[in-house]
Parts: C-alpha cells; sequence; structure tokens
C-alpha cells in the first residue's frame, strides 16, 4: 500500500532518464548535478516514500548513482520508447511518469495527482499559461500572429495513469506510428478523459543552460544552502 494511501493497490514512479541532453551539451542530462546533486537523484529522491517502487529508465551502459533507492532499465531511443519499456518494467496498478529533467517536485503536487487519477485513470500536472503568446513569422525573427492564451496550459510532469489504460495507449501509437512527445496525450488522441491538476512553476523542465543556472538557484534554497544575513538570503 502507499504511503500516500490514495489508491487501491500498488503505485510505481517510472522516471524517463535515458536521453542524451543535446539541447544542454553536457551529456547524459540526468546525470548533471546541480548543488552537488544529479536531476536524476533528485527526481527519485521526490517520489520515494509515496509510492511503493521506482524505476529509471538510463542510457545503455550507465548504472544508477550510489545509494538511489530505485531500480534501473535501459531507456530507448525516444522518451516514448523508455516509457513504454518503464510501463513493462513493472506490475503496479497505478504509474507516475516523472521526467528527470524536473528536479524539483513538491510532494504536495505529487499527492494532488495520486487523488485526481482515480476518477478518470488519466491526469497530468500542467500550469495556466501566464505569458502572451506569439507564433513566429516565416523561419523566426519576427512576430508573427498573437496566440491567444485563454485556456492554454504548459504541461509538466509527472503524469499519472492505471498502467493499464496507459499501456493500451502506448500500444496502439505503436501500431499507428504515432510519435508523442507526452503521454497524456496518448490517452486523449483515443478520447479518454485526463485530468489537469495545478503544477509549480519549480517544477520547470532543466532543457538549456539557462535552466540550469535557474535550477542551480533552487537547489541553494532547496538545500537550505543560502547563507542568511539579517533575514536577507545571501548567495
Ligand atoms: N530516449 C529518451 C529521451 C528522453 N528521455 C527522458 O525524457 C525526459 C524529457 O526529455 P528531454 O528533456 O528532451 O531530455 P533529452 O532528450 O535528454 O534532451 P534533448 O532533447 O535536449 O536531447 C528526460 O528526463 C529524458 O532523460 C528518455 O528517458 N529517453
Ligand atoms: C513530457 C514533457 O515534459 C511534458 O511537457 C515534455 O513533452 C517533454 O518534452 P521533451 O522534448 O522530451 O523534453
Amino acid at each position: 500500500m502507499t504511503s500516500a494511501c490514495f489508491l487501491a493497490g500498488t503505485t510505481a514512479a517510472l522516471i524517463p532518464a535515458a536521453g542524451s541532453g543535446t539541447r544542454l551539451g553536457m551529456g547524459p542530462k540526468a546525470f548533471v548535478q546541480v548543488g552537488g546533486k544529479s536531476l536524476l537523484e533528485r527526481s527519485v529522491a521526490a517520489l520515494v516514500g509515496l509510492v511503493d517502487e521506482v524505476i529509471v529508465a538510463l542510457p545503455e551502459g550507465m548504472e544508477l548513482p550510489a545509494g538511489v533507492a530505485a531500480r534501473a532499465i535501459v531507456g530507448g531511443q525516444t522518451r516514448q520508447e523508455s516509457v513504454e519499456r518503464l510501463l513493462h518494467a513493472t506490475s503496479a496498478d497505478m504509474v507516475l511518469i516523472h521526467d528527470a529533467a524536473r528536479p524539483f517536485l513538491p510532494e504536495s503536487v505529487v499527492l494532488a495527482l495520486l487523488e485526481a487519477i482515480p476518477e478518470t485513470g488519466a491526469a497530468t500536472v500542467a500550469l495556466p499559461v501566464a505569458d502572451t503568446l506569439v507564433r513566429a513569422a516565416g523561419a523566426g525573427g519576427d512576430w508573427g500572429e498573437l496566440v491567444t492564451r485563454e485556456g492554454l496550459w504548459a504541461v509538466q510532469t509527472p503524469q499519472g495513469f492505471r498502467r493499464e489504460l496507459l499501456l493500451e495507449a502506448h500500444a496502439k501509437a505503436k501500431a499507428e506510428a504515432h510519435a508523442a512527445t507526452d503521454d497524456a496525450g496518448l490517452i486523449a488522441r483515443l478520447g479518454g478523459r485526463v485530468r489537469l491538476v495545478q503544477g509549480d512553476a519549480r517544477l520547470f523542465k532543466v532543457t538549456t543552460a539557462g535552466d540550469l543556472a535557474l535550477a542551480e538557484a533552487l537547489a541553494k534554497d532547496v538545500d537550505g544552502q543560502w547563507l542568511m544575513v539579517d533575514g536577507e538570503k545571501q548567495p
């Protein structure tokens, strides 16, 4: 039984961490460290204790850092393939799919997601878009057309599912050679209801160097490494 106790049956956290981090350019991104801990270590630590097991998909030839409370499998050539392999590596009733690249995962968000899954069997964290959006003109560089942000949400992870439901959606996507960038969309494309759960700005995905700088700063705060002088945080 999960310590969260929202769900009947067992729950597994499945962490796709087999990416090459091309846009960051520092090698396998899950192993990049912020504040002395890898993105992977931070993502696993945020889930251990809230689920019954944690499984990580790693690049071929790589191993989990010592002390990480999870087991590892070899990931696929795409995130979609890595998740499919993770789904087949567990018999849990419910699964949480969480990018290792989103290392700052508040417990409150995990609990809210776990509570949302039973209604439809599929839920994802997401944030309402707060910026003005524009579609660039041509190859980019110039303002093209305004895109209304009304009703738009930016999808984050974790995403939570009845495992059988997501297995079926992945199988259909594979049979139809449909490539997707996330998992909830695979359920929605088949007409399944997906609950949107309020995410958190701290759940940003470390994708580029700018994100890494933000992650370094947040890691200091999260790890309580800020020096406080007269009530002010000092870097
Ligand atoms: N074949 C892959 C590709 C991606 N991922 C994982 O999926 C998450 C989101 O992917 P992304 O942020 O795009 O990571 P990368 O693919 O490593 O980045 P890039 O696209 O810049 O190469 C990451 O935790 C990444 O490790 C994975 O498990 N298997
Ligand atoms: C799954 C995801 O994090 C939801 O926003 C996103 O789609 C991953 O995209 P990436 O290009 O694989 O980083």
